[in-house]
C-alpha cells in the first residue's frame, strides 16, 4: 500500500469519527432527555427507574440483527453495550458490589453485563454482596450461580434463602485459568498453588499431571491468590487475565482448565421487577412436603404444559433436618398466563414457593 493510499484512508477515518461522535453525542442527549421524561411522570413518592434491563436487552438484540459484518455480533454489542452504559451514567449512575477482590471473574462479569460506565464495589464475601443490596447501598449486586464444570456455588444459593432478592439479569462467561507467578518465583521451587477451591477444582488434572505433589492452598478468590504470590519466590497462582494483569504476574501455563468449554453463569440481584421481553427466564425455590413422589409431583405441571427447564438443583433447607428446598429456572416470564397457571399448580403441592425473579436471558 503506498503511503498515499494511507493518508486518504486515515481522511476517510477521521472523517467517520467525527460522524459517530456526533451521532453518539446525539444518542446522549437522547438519554438525557429519556430522564427527564422518566422524573417528569413520576406519581407522588415514586421514583424514577432509569435502568431498563429489558430495554437494554432489546437494543443489543436489535443491534446483533442488523449487523451486516465485518465486526461479529458479539464485538458490535459489546461496543452498543459500552455506549449504553455511558448514557445510562448520564441518567444515574448505577453502582454495582460484586464479588471481589478486583480482578475477579465476577468483576469480568459485571463489566460485560452492566459496561464500564458503573460505580463498582469489591465486597469480601458473596454473602456480602447480598447484604449490600439488601441494605440499598448498591442498586445491583452480582454474583456467580453455576459453574459447566463444578456446578451450583452453594453459597450464592443458601444467600437468596436468607434475603429477599430479585434476580433482574443473568451473564455467562467463558473461563480461561492461567498458572501465574511473579518476579521473584523460582520457577522450579514450587512448593504451593493458591487459588479459589473452584478454581482449583476446575484444574484438577492439570495439577495432577504437572504439580502432583505440590501443595494446593484454598483462598476467597482467585484475585486473592493472584496478590499473594506477587512477593513469595516458591508459590503460584492460578486466575485468569484480569487478576495476571492487574497484579502484574505472568503466565508460566496458559488456559490449563481441565474442560476447554469451562463457563460460568453469573446473576445481577437487585429490587427491581424486570417486565416481560418475549425471550425470558425465571428463577424459583420451591420446598416440598418431605413424601415420596414430592419432586415428581413439583416436576408435572412444567412437562405437562411444555415448559422448558434450565436447571434444577437441591439444597437442605436449613429449617429442618433432612428437609430440602429446590432451585429451579425455566424459560418464560412468571406474567405469562401459561407459568402464572403453572406457578399457581405448583403452590398448591408446594410448602413454599418463592419467585426470584424474571429476566430477559443473557444477549452477550
Ligand atoms: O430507554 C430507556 O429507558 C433509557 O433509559 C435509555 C437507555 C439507552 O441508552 O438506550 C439507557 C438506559 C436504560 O437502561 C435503557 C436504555
Amino acid at each position: 500500500m503506498s503511503e498515499q493510499e494511507l493518508k486518504a484512508l486515515r481522511v476517510r477515518i477521521d472523517s467517520l469519527d467525527e460522524k459517530i461522535l456526533e451521532l453518539i453525542s446525539d444518542r446522549a442527549r437522547c438519554a438525557e432527555e429519556v430522564a427527564r421524561v422518566k422524573t417528569a411522570s413520576l406519581a407522588e413518592g415514586e421514583k424514577p427507574v432509569f435502568y431498563r434491563p429489558e430495554r437494554e436487552a432489546a437494543v443489543l438484540k436489535r443491534v446483533m440483527e442488523r449487523n451486516k459484518g465485518p465486526l461479529g455480533n458479539e464485538e458490535m454489542a459489546r461496543l452498543f453495550r459500552e455506549i449504553m452504559s455511558s448514557c445510562l451514567a448520564l441518567e444515574e449512575p448505577l453502582k454495582v458490589a460484586y464479588l471481589g477482590p478486583e480482578g475477579t471473574f465476577t468483576q469480568a462479569a459485571a463489566m460485560k453485563h452492566f459496561g464500564h460506565a458503573v460505580v463498582s464495589r469489591p465486597m469480601a464475601a458473596i454473602d456480602e454482596v447480598f447484604r449490600e443490596v439488601a441494605a440499598g447501598a448498591v442498586n445491583f449486586g452480582v454474583v456467580p450461580v453455576e459453574n459447566s464444570t463444578e456446578g451450583a456455588v452453594s453459597h450464592t444459593l443458601d444467600s437468596f434463602l436468607e434475603h429477599d432478592m430479585v434476580i433482574c439479569g443473568e451473564v455467562e462467561l467463558r473461563i480461561h485459568h492461567h498458572l501465574l507467578v511473579g518476579e521473584s518465583t523460582k520457577t522450579n521451587s514450587i512448593t504451593r498453588i493458591y487459588s479459589h477451591a473452584q478454581s482449583l477444582a476446575q484444574c484438577r488434572k492439570w495439577l495432577d499431571a504437572h504439580y502432583p505433589n505440590v501443595e494446593r492452598v484454598a483462598v476467597s478468590s482467585n484475585a486473592e491468590a493472584a496478590k499473594r504470590v506477587k512477593g513469595e519466590w516458591n508459590s503460584a497462582a492460578i486466575a485468569g487475565d484480569m487478576a495476571a494483569n492487574l497484579y502484574g504476574l505472568t503466565r508460566l501455563a496458559e488456559k490449563i482448565e481441565d474442560r476447554p468449554d469451562n463457563s460460568t453463569r453469573f446473576l445481577m440481584i437487585g429490587q427491581q421487577e424486570v417486565p416481560p421481553t418475549g425471550d425470558d427466564k425465571t428463577s424459583i425455590i420451591v420446598s416440598m412436603s418431605n413424601k415420596p413422589g414430592a419432586l415428581h409431583e413439583l416436576l408435572v405441571p412444567f412437562h405437562e404444559n411444555g415448559i422448558d427447564l434450565t436447571r434444577i438443583e437441591t439444597r437442605p433447607s436449613r429449617s429442618g433436618k433432612w428437609t430440602y428446598v429446590f432451585f429451579i429456572d425455566f424459560v418464560g416470564h412468571h406474567r405469562d398466563p401459561l407459568i402464572k397457571a403453572v406457578l399457581e399448580k405448583i403452590s398448591q403441592e408446594a410448602v413454599a414457593l418463592k419467585v426470584l425473579g424474571s429476566y430477559p436471558k443473557a444477549v452477550l
